[in-house]
């Protein structure tokens, strides 16, 4: 059947019988033509487009392929609302018919001078599915005003998704990982100008001026973005996290070490039970507390507190700010962990989505930062990961090769690895009951290195976090930060002890996938468990030390089912260092304690991200 392609006219109400469209779920109809393909027919339904050739419908049969010859477009596209991020009119220009590929390539077919208006919308990448790609369609009608009630729709649509951010603020750090910060920002950027969505542009010029930037901002300011981006590696993310939460969020502190009296002894043979254990509620501090305590406690209830009524509005858990990253540093965990890609592109559709995940974090407070230094609570926050010992100590050396870029880690750690250097130290954490259990079982299959039956039952029982994960989801726990009065733990909590000579102490918050390490250290963390997975590497031979870093650089490695490694899912934990070292890690930043202490805040951010693929 000829069709002139200038003929275009709604279908509404007039669809051809041999038309596969359910016409209850269809809004809206037009016959349009879609450039490289050919006429079309655009129906609107209340979650999706679709559209099919008009070929398909009128012949009832799929054009995709004709006398050998096959088309390079589909004949039937459906693209949902969530997937859409852009409808843009572009004026009168060219339209293309569908092309022909054969034996030699495309064959380009006829083309119209048309009104145009475009669509752009995301798929997943066909071999990496958390890689999200861009997609373009480009629509051509005669008459201007039917492309642009086309566009209006759509973006009344789009405008309507109240998850998608409009305003944000985003900081760059132009010497991130390889040095490509701003390289970065430049490719992404474009995407946020299709979704119409505003950003502020910091180009930092030196470390702590993004931390500077979030603390002095006002609430009120602060209420009119969505959300804040970084362009950068975890550090960075780091600032910008401490920059927020320092000053506004409210919480008592985890108790220091010297307030755990009595933990129950562990001395690498299984818990010892004591029933004395008398642990403070850490909001009853006593009297010696010191002024940033105090402070603390003021903003919790507001007493005292030299903020206005307009300040404290700003709180967390806080559905309406989230955070982005766009990975541009030498490790870019968080990125991994909460997308399951290392892709800018990626994480920028994400964002301008307006995709949510929860994400738990620590809050890390420093009692004493050397051995003789007064007590005097400093905090910092971490998203991905707190480790002292070896972790530290690479942290220190890599910090003398920045120039080197993302390769001072390797660097570093070979160069740490082979000093082989143990610390003396004392760790106690919250014991949680549904983790008892494991215990147990780690007690019974103990006396080798490795721990046989133990590990054959933690790996089957290992589950990833993914996009919708129901271990994220679930309200019931120890501990929500969305219930402030809920602390981590509670004034009952029972506290277990190690002490011992230590090649390293680690809290991961979440499992801290990147390249080096596939599954991460802890791959059965997630995002929103409300548990610091505390990782203890007692000290050990050179060589299983060596087989538990192959481990973690391997896909399906088991880096934990050592009988030198003590892994201990719990909301918080304190550390005293029995040596002159003191440098803990915290997101891959330098944090020199000497004693501290840290809890976990379940699903405290919020950040633009959909969570990994399964
Ligand atoms: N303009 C700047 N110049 C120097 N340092 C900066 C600047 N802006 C930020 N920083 C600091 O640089 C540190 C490292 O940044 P970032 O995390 O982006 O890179 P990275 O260390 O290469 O990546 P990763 O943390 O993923 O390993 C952060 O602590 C950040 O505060």
């Amino acid at each position: 059947m000829e069709r002139n392609p200038n003929e275009n006219d709604f279908l509404e109400n007039n669809l051809p019988e041999n038309i596969p469209f359910n016409s209850q779920d269809s809004i809206f109809s037009s016959n349009l033509f879609l450039d490289g393909d050919g006429e079309i027919i655009l129906t609107q339904t209340s979650d999706k487009l679709h559209w099919k050739s008009i070929e398909s419908v009128l012949n009832g049969q799929d054009p995709s392929s004709c006398f050998g010859i096959e088309l390079v477009s589909k004949s039937e596209t459906t693209l949902c609302f969530s997937d859409i991020y852009s409808a843009e009119f572009i004026d009168l220009g060219l339209v293309h018919e569908a092309s022909f590929r054969n034996a030699r390539g495309p064959l380009l077919g006829q083309s119209f001078e048309m009104y145009r208006f475009t669509i752009r919308g995301v798929q997943k990448s066909k071999t990496q599915p958390s890689v999200l790609v861009p997609s373009l369609y480009t629509f051509g009608h005669k008459d201007a005003q039917t492309c642009q009630m086309w566009v209006n729709r759509i973006n009344d649509f789009l405008n309507m998704d109240e998850a998608r951010p409009k305003n944000l603020m985003v900081f760059v750090h132009p010497k991130s990982g390889k040095g490509l910060g701003c390289k970065v920002w430049e490719t992404v950027a474009p995407t946020f100008s299709q979704a119409k969505v505003k950003t502020k542009v910091t180009v930092t010029e030196r470390a702590g001026q993004a931390l500077d930037i979030m603390s002095s901002i006002t609430n009120k300011e602060l209420r009119s973005y969505d959300g804040v981006v970084a362009v950068g590696g975890d550090g960075f993310f780091n600032e910008i996290l401490n920059g927020l939460l320092l000053s506004r969020h409210k919480s008592s502190y985890p108790p220091r070490p010297t307030e755990i009296n009595h933990p129950v002894e562990k001395n690498g043979n299984g818990p010892v039970l004591d029933a004395n254990g008398d642990i403070r509620d850490p909001s009853d501090s006593g009297e010696d507390e010191s002024p940033l305590l105090k402070q603390s406690t003021n903003l919790r209830t507001g007493e005292d507190s030299c903020q206005t009524a307009e300040d404290l509005e700003f709180s967390f858990p806080n559905e309406k700010f989230r955070f982005g990253i766009i990975p541009a540093g030498s490790t870019d965990a968080i990125v991994i962990c909460t997308t399951g890609a290392r892709d800018a592109i990626t994480s920028a559709l994400q964002i301008v989505l307006g995709k949510a995940v929860c994400l738990d974090v620590a809050q890390v407070v420093r009692w004493k930062k050397t051995c003789t230094s007064k007590d005097e609570p400093c905090v910092r926050y971490a998203a991905s990961f707190a480790g002292y010992g070896f972790y530290g100590d690479v942290i220190t050396e890599s910090e003398k090769y920045r120039w080197m870029g993302p390769k001072r880690y390797d660097y570093a750690g070979t160069k740490v690895f082979l000093r082989h250097r143990s610390y003396e130290a004392e760790v106690a954490y919250v014991e949680v009951e549904s983790e008892k259990k494991n215990i147990g079982l780690e007690k019974e299959s103990s006396g080798n290195w490795t721990k046989g039956l133990w590990s054959l039952l933690k790996k089957s029982e290992r589950v990833a976090c993914s996009a919708n994960c129901g271990i994220c989801k679930t309200k019931a726990g120890h501990t929500s930060a969305r219930c402030p009065s809920l602390e981590p733990y509670s004034k009952d909590s029972r506290w277990l002890k190690s002490r011992g000579r230590f090649l390293s102490v680690g809290a991961a918050v979440i499992s801290c996938r990147n390249e080096k390490a596939p599954d991460g250290l802890v791959a059965d963390a997630h995002l929103s468990d409300g548990f610091l997975h505390l990782i203890l590497i007692k000290d050990c031979p050179h060589a299983f030390y060596l087989c538990h870093l192959l481990q973690l650089a391997k896909k399906d490695g088991n880096p934990l089912d050592f009988e030198f490694v003590e892994h201990h899912k719990t909301p918080a934990f304190t550390f005293t260092s029995f040596g002159k070292e003191s440098i803990w890690n915290v997101d891959g930043e330098l944090f020199q304690a000497h004693q501290l202490s840290a809890q976990v805040f379940r699903g405290l951010i919020n950040l633009f991200a959909s969570g990994p693929e399964a």
